[in-house]
């Protein structure tokens, strides 16, 4: 399948979840057999020689990639999650992303010293959620180098922002616009 084929899979809703928003929807991609299993192949090809040894997919659309990569690559998989969701004591991190802000939590008790961990989300904007997602990992001992995503965003600055913090992107589609 090629990367026209993998994009045309991909629904574009303007307007939502606000005005002047072009909501880039995978809910059409996973729903095609053929296409969900080119996109985490292809994932996995990008990911394996990264040689990381865990996977941390963000809640909720990362939990899809994050998990099934995982599953490839022989790895654990750390789940991020949304602000009260775990039921144990939590390292914490608030940011902003292209349409509103959150809070993302981590359990520190998952992740070995200096364990090489992938971030992982289904799609990257402003970076502000995978940058959260790197500081709670590294405030937990983790080493993170990496981030993966099925969809960039390029326009909206997302991989200089992770790069400013040490963090190298890795995309399998890019739209233009927002
Ligand atoms: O690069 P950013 O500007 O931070 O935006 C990217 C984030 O936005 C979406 O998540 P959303 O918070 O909508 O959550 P969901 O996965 O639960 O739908 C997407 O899944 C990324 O996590
Ligand atoms: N434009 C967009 N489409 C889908 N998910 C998003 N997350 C942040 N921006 C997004």
């Amino acid at each position: 399948m090629t990367d026209d084929q993998l994009k045309a899979l991909i629904r574009t809703v303007p307007d939502f979840p606000a005005k002047g928003i072009q909501f880039r929807d995978i809910t059409t991609l996973l729903a095609d057999g053929e296409g969900l299993a080119a996109c985490i192949d292809r994932l996995t090809d990008l990911a394996r020689p990264l040689n990381v040894q865990a996977i941390a997919g963000i809640e909720a659309r990362g939990f899809i990639f994050g998990t099934a990569l995982a599953m490839h690559l022989g790895t654990g998989f750390i789940p991020m999650r949304k602000a009260g969701k775990l039921p144990v004591p939590c390292l914490e991190q608030s940011y902003a992303l292209e349409y509103g802000e959150a809070v993302l939590e981590l359990d520190p008790t998952i992740v070995a010293a200096d364990q090489h961990v992938l971030v992982v989300d289904d799609l990257l904007a402003t970076g502000g959620t995978a940058l959260a997602a790197a500081k709670l990992l590294r405030k937990a001992g983790a080493r993170v180098e990496h981030a993966l995503f099925a969809v960039d965003l390029p326009e909206l600055g997302g991989a200089a922002a992770l790069a400013s913090a040490g963090v190298k992107t890795h995309a399998l589609l890019a739209f233009d616009g927002h």
